[in-house]
């Protein structure tokens, strides 16, 4: 049986890049976010897409973005997928995929029972469902805040292409993997030794663990 699937969020320099491919990671995200202290410009993207092409999967994290903007986007990195990670509907996931012809993770804010239920209506469009917590209404980053939400509201989801993020860390990712069984893995804050600032022996701890975590799925 295949192991977890790990994702390694919000990378911007090619040192945590290099860490990550050498811990043997799944996929590297890149965060096209102003707001974000993990915001990579297009000439950081070109840069970080040389150093993944061809050795780890690049996903190119935007949210609410319009299509020039994901032009762009997608010409500097060449990602293998894309996150959706605002308010986009199913329709819009739908006509991004078709436009771009790339797998798309579809990003859904878990706070209650009705949030889980409601990725459903995205299962079509998009190819993996990432569970987070929910954004406050008035975030102004809407991700990447290292809060957990109630692993509980996944038991029984059953989803293969679920991914699961929100607060995980080396230290409760196999706490994690135990309650939600789920087949993937998304972390940026638990990785690094500041916000934003992303470390390679915690990047190099949490793939372990998340690998020892997942060896019973
Ligand atoms: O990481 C960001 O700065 C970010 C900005 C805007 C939208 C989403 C963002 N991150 C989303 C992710 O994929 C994170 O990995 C996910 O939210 C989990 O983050 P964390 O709880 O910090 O591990």
């Amino acid at each position: 049986m295949p192991g977890v699937i790990v994702k390694i969020c919000g990378l911007s320099t090619a040192p945590t890049l290099e860490a990550t491919i050498a811990a043997g990671a799944d996929m590297a995200g890149f965060v096209f976010f102003e707001k974000s202290p993990r915001h990579i410009t297009l000439e950081t993207a070109r840069e970080l897409g040389r150093v993944a092409q061809g050795r780890i999967r690049k996903v190119a994290l935007t949210v609410d973005a319009d299509d020039s903007t994901l032009d762009a986007i997608v010409a500097a990195l060449a990602p293998d997928l894309l996150q959706l990670h605002g308010a986009e509907t199913p329709e819009r996931v739908a006509a991004t995929k078709a436009r771009f012809g790339l797998p798309i993770i579809k990003a859904i804010g878990v706070a209650g029972a009705a949030d889980v239920a409601r990725a459903a209506a995205f299962r079509e469009a998009a190819d993996i469902l990432l569970f987070d917590a929910k954004p406050a209404p008035n975030a102004a980053v809407p991700g990447g805040a290292g809060t957990v939400f109630d692993w509980e509201l996944m038991r029984g989801y059953g989803g293969g292409d679920s991914m699961l993020s929100g607060g995980l860390d080396a230290a409760n990712v196999a706490e994690a993997l135990r309650l939600t069984g789920a087949p993937a893995l998304d972390v940026s804050s638990g990785v690094e030794r500041e916000r934003g600032v992303k470390d390679e022996a915690m990047i190099a701890a949490f793939v372990a663990a998340a690998r020892k975590g997942g060896a019973f799925f």
